[in-house]
């Protein structure tokens, strides 16, 4: 048999902080959770309330989430993040930075000052959180350009359409293929090809700013989605992008080089009757299509 005082140790030495919360965010008792590479010292929370603690929303988000773990009378798991002035700014000794919680609540089967209880477990899942914000980043990302890649842009437009669709948001598309990017191949090596690719793919980042997303959609095609903005607005940003790019393309090759290498262009942009972002997309893509048959380096609104 575990003794009383037995429990009480068996509670205090557990790993991760565990909160008695009331329903109203009352802290009405702290265990366990006293590694300092991990935790600030809760002690001090016992009497508070939540919204001491926390932002007028944040609390309300906690308050919530109890009501719905008292409601739903299964296991609750959240995650969260909370900053160091929340977490105990005034506690000397703990974790320098925010840190982001999995808390796992569960409602109590007993009432504390006539207020239903949950038990609030709060573990540091912080490192665990960067990993996957890592891996996400990772599989979002094109690795020579450092661009969206194409898995990234079409979740993206999906969004775009439900927004357009919803809200009558437009998000035009521009996508843009390098002309002849098999001649620098040829001539100066695939390595001066992969750097041609770059500096397109810098210039076009640097011109977009933070008006839009922009991807590397295959070898040297990108695709560049315009989120509130209509077709002239597109055309001028592909005017701009084309302009910057013959001239990185004039400074850093021969005069026959750079008369032969450029950007074809094509545009569209969401109309009503689309009924999915592929619309959009083929329209842009048979746009530039025709910029290439018809001579290349050139822009089409298609
Ligand atoms: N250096 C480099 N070349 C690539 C990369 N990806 C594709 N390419 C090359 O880019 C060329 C793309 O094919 P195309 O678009 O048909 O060739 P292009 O010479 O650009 O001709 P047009 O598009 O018709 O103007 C091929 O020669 C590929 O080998 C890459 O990551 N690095």
């Amino acid at each position: 048999m575990v003794s009383i005082e037995q429990m009480a140790k068996v509670l205090e030495a557990l790993p991760d902080p565990v909160f008695v919360l009331s329903r109203s965010g009352r802290y009405v008792a702290v265990f366990g959770g006293h590694d300092t590479r991990y935790y600030h010292s809760a002690e001090g929370l016992v009497g508070l309330r939540i919204s001491d603690i926390v932002s007028a929303d944040k609390a309300d988000w906690f308050l919530e989430q109890i009501a719905v773990a008292l409601e739903a009378e299964t296991l609750l798991i959240r995650e969260y993040e909370l900053s160091i002035r929340e977490v105990g700014s005034d506690v000397e000794e703990g974790p320098v930075e925010p840190i982001w919680f999995e808390g796992r609540i569960q409602k109590l089967d007993f009432q504390i000052a006539g207020e239903d209880v949950v038990l609030w477990m709060a573990s540091n899942i912080t490192e665990r959180h960067k990993l996957e914000a890592k891996l996400r980043k990772l599989s979002d990302t094109d690795k020579l350009t450092g661009l969206f890649n194409r898995r990234r842009l079409e979740r993206e437009l999906k969004a775009d359409y439900r927004a357009f669709i919803g809200q009558g948001v437009p998000t035009s598309i521009v996508i843009f293929d390098l002309d002849n990017l098999k001649t620098i191949n040829d001539t100066l090596g695939h390595y001066v090809g992969d750097e041609v690719i770059v500096a397109i793919a810098n210039i076009c980042r640097n011109e977009l700013a933070d008006h839009g997303i922009a991807c590397r959609y295959g070898g040297d095609e990108f695709v560049v989605a315009l989120f509130n903005a209509e077709v002239t607005q597109a055309k001028q940003f592909a005017d701009r992008l084309h302009e910057k790019v013959m001239h990185h393309f004039q400074q850093f090759f021969t005069k026959n080089l750079a008369a032969s290498i450029g950007i074809s262009v094509g545009i569209s942009g969401m109309l009503p009757d689309d009924t999915s972002y592929k619309a959009v997309l083929k329209r842009a893509d048979d746009a530039l299509y025709q910029a290439k048959r018809s001579g290349k380096n050139k822009t089409i609104v298609g």
